[in-house]
């Protein structure tokens, strides 16, 4: 059988990687299957470890635990490489686990990693940066900027009011935020904009903890979905801010969503971005899809 490698952040989800490493580790103990682990001290620390273990040759995938950004940092580290990506969703949000049907239970997460299939998914690039499920800027990036490291969040969630901190952080950004002009260039056509709130090119359809940002998107695709968020003003933005969670927004007249594998932006100011939630450098204004970049492995399909 062969080596299984895994990358876990225990601190992801407040602490709730550890936990399901600690679950994991007993059920491959169990069945005795053989794999070595190596947990991430620091932010990026993820995409060193599992470049080292590429160049190891050991191991035929690497299962990252933790949330989106962990999954990000060590998707970052297997592009290019024929190691499959596995992952185990143990953060906060999971947009990447829920969107593609990754099971966190141990025992389905383990039969997947041992007799899962291998699919091929699409990643996307953003300057020197990856990204599995999606990139955000404006708005959206200001959302994270606030909501990353804060140790107030940390402390909101550990005592089960994760959902009030995130909200708080919303309205926060709502406030300081200002929309700008900007635009899109996308597989060469060209798109004006005023007042932007958000671009998000994405992936996978959820974005921050299961909204539906972009509900056609597919890794399998070969393009990246486009949702601009433009032309309306504080107060209704919020007011239509949970129609975002079932996908409705599409449809308002305020959102564009457009499709295509290159994406270019240029903005009056420069605007807050996020790789799957982590902040990004702010000046990331080139966006390239890699079809078929890596193998992810997904329960086996009967
Ligand atoms: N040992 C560690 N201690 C603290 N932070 C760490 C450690 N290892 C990695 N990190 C950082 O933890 C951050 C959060 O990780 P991750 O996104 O996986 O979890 P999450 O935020 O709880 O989940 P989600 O993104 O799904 O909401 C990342 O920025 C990562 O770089």
């Amino acid at each position: 059988m062969a080596r299984l490698g895994f990358i876990v952040n225990a601190a992801s989800g407040n602490g709730r990687g550890a936990k399901v490493w600690s679950a994991v580790e007993r059920e491959l103990s169990a069945r005795s299957v053989p794999y070595d682990v190596f947990r991430t001290e620091a932010s990026g620390h993820a995409t060193a470890l599992a470049q080292r273990m590429v160049r190891d040759r050991s191991y035929d995938s690497i299962t990252a635990i933790g949330g989106d950004g962990t999954v990000n940092e060590v998707a970052a580290g297997l592009l290019g490489s024929d190691v499959a990506l596995g992952h185990i969703g143990a953060g906060s949000g999971n947009d990447f686990a829920r969107a593609m049907g990754l099971p966190s239970e141990p025992s389905e997460a383990v039969e997947a990693l041992v007799r899962g299939d291998r699919l091929e998914i699409d990643v996307g690039r953003a300057g020197g940066r990856v990204f599995v499920n999606s990139f955000g800027s404006g708005f959206d990036g200001e959302v994270a900027a606030r909501s990353n490291g804060s140790p107030w969040k940390r402390w909101m969630n550990k005592i089960g009011l994760g959902a009030v901190s995130y909200g708080l952080i919303v309205l926060a950004a709502l406030g300081a935020y200002r929309p700008a002009r900007v635009n899109v260039a996308l597989d060469g056509r060209s798109y004006d904009f005023d007042d932007v709130w958000l671009v998000v090119a994405a992936n996978l359809p959820y974005l921050g903890g299961g909204m539906h940002i972009c509900p056609g998107a597919s890794a399998t695709d070969g393009v990246m979905d486009v949702c601009v968020v433009h032309g309306l003003g504080r107060l209704r933005l919020l007011r239509h801010f949970p129609l975002i969670y079932r996908g409705a927004h599409v449809s308002l007249p305020y959102v564009t969503m457009l499709r295509g594998a290159r994406l270019s932006l240029k903005s009056d100011r420069t605007l807050a971005c996020h790789v799957d939630g982590e902040t990004a450098e702010p000046l990331v204004t080139e966006l390239t899809l890699v079809p078929r970049g890596l193998s992810l492995i997904v329960p086996e399909r009967q």
